[in-house]
C-alpha cells in the first residue's frame, strides 16, 4: 500500500501541503504533484493525457478555487465554475484510468443554511443553501455525487470527506479573499506592531464557527486511506465551535494586540452556525486531536516566520 502511486492535486495548497507532509510521515514514497502552471485542472485534454501518462492508483483532490466569504459572495461564477471543471476532469479521468481509490473534499458549507445543528451528513439535500456561498457549495455538492454515482454504478472506493473550516500553516493571509481566522492573525499583528491600533473585523461577530488544524484533516485524509469505509460522506471537524466574537478574543490574546475592536456590519454574517456531527467519523475511529488554542499560537508562529513570503491571491 505505502507504494501505491498517489496523486495529490493542489498539493501546494494549505490543505494538499498538509496531507502531502503526513502521507510522507507515514512512509508513503510514491506521491506525485503538479502546480496549476504546470496543469490547468480545467483543461480536460491535459488532465486526460496526464492521468494516462501517470496512470495513478490513488487520487486526492485538494484543488480548487478556495477563499473566505467576500471572495465567495463576490466571484461567484468562478467558485461554481472552476469549482466544476476541477472536478469532473479529476473525476472522470480516475474513472477512466482505473484509479482505485478517490478522495473528494468538499466543505460544510454543503449543508442547508438553516439545517438542524449539530450537520448530519443526512441532512444533505434538505433545504436552501447560504446565499454568500452557494455557487462553491452547489459545485462540491456535485462533487459528493459523481464519487457516489460511481461507488454505486462501480463498485469503487470513491469517497468524500466534508471539512468544517480549516486553518493552519500555508493559510492564505490576503485579506480580500482569506478565511477569517487567518485574517484575524495579520490584523491583530499589524495593528499590534503599529502601536495597539484598533482592528476591524466583519459582520457583527456573532455567528458561530468550528475550526479544525490542516493537521488533523491531513491525519483524517490518511485514515481514509488507510482504511475502506461503508459509506460514500463523512464529516471531519471537532464537533465543536464557538462565536467569531469569541474568536477574535482568543487570537488577540495570542498575537498580544492591546487595541480596541470594531465590527463592520456592512459585511456579509453568512451563516449563522454549521456545527459538524462528528460521530461518525468517530465510530469509524477517528477524531480531531489539535486544540483550538494550540492550534491558533502555532499558526501564528508559522506566521511570524513566513510573512516575507505572502502574496496578494487574485480571483
Ligand atoms: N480552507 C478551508 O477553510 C477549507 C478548505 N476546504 C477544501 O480543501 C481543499 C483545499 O483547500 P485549501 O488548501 O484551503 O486551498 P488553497 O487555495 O490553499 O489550495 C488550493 C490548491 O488548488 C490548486 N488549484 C486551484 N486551481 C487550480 C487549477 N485550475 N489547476 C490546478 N490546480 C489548481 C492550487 O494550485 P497552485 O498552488 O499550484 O496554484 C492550490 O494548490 C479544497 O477542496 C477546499 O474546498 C474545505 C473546507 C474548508
Ligand atoms: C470554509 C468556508 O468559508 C466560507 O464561509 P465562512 O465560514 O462564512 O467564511 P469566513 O471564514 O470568511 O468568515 C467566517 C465569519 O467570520 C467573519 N469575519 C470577521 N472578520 C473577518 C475577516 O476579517 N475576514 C473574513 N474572511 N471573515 C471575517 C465573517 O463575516 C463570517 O461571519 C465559505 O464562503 C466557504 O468557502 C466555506 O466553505
Amino acid at each position: 500500500m505505502r507504494t501505491k502511486k498517489i496523486y495529490i492535486a493542489g498539493h501546494r495548497g494549505m490543505v494538499g501541503s498538509a496531507i502531502w507532509r503526513a502521507l510522507e510521515k507515514e512512509g508513503y514514497n510514491n506521491l506525485i504533484g503538479k502546480t496549476s502552471s504546470e496543469l490547468d485542472l480545467r483543461d480536460q485534454n491535459a488532465v486526460i493525457e496526464f492521468f494516462e501518462k501517470e496512470k495513478p492508483d490513488v487520487v486526492i483532490d485538494a484543488a480548487a478555487r478556495v477563499g473566505g466569504i467576500l471572495a465567495n459572495s463576490n466571484y461567484p461564477y468562478q467558485f461554481l465554475m472552476e469549482n466544476m471543471q476541477i472536478q469532473n476532469n479529476l473525476i472522470d479521468s480516475s474513472l477512466k484510468f482505473e484509479v482505485q481509490k478517490f478522495i473528494f473534499l468538499g466543505s460544510s458549507c454543503i449543508y442547508p443554511r438553516l439545517a438542524p445543528q449539530p450537520l448530519k451528513e443526512d441532512y444533505l439535500l434538505s433545504g436552501a443553501l447560504e446565499p454568500t456561498n452557494e455557487w462553491y457549495a452547489i459545485a462540491k455538492i456535485a462533487g459528493v455525487k459523481a464519487c457516489e454515482a460511481i461507488r454505486k454504478q462501480f463498485g469503487r472506493d470513491y469517497i468524500s470527506l466534508m471539512p468544517t473550516n480549516l486553518y493552519g500553516p500555508f493559510d492564505n493571509f490576503d485579506l480580500k479573499t482569506s478565511h477569517v481566522l487567518p485574517a484575524m492573525i495579520r490584523k491583530f499583528h499589524e495593528a499590534k506592531i503599529a502601536g495597539n491600533l484598533p482592528v476591524k473585523l466583519w459582520g457583527s461577530g456573532t455567528p458561530l464557527r468550528e475550526f479544525l488544524h490542516v493537521d488533523d484533516l491531513a491525519d483524517a485524509v490518511v485514515f481514509a486511506l488507510d482504511n475502506t469505509f461503508e459509506d460514500n460522506l463523512y464529516n471531519v471537524g471537532t464537533g465543536k465551535d464557538l462565536p467569531i466574537k469569541e474568536l477574535a478574543s482568543l487570537v488577540q490574546n495570542v498575537v498580544g494586540h492591546t487595541g480596541k475592536m470594531v465590527w463592520d456590519t456592512s459585511k456579509p454574517d453568512g451563516t449563522p452556525r454549521k456545527l459538524m456531527d462528528v460521530s461518525k467519523m468517530e465510530k469509524v475511529g477517528w477524531s480531531a486531536k489539535i486544540s483550538l488554542e494550540e492550534g491558533i499560537q502555532s499558526t501564528y508562529q508559522w506566521f511570524l516566520e513566513n510573512q516575507q513570503n505572502f502574496k496578494e491571491v487574485k480571483i
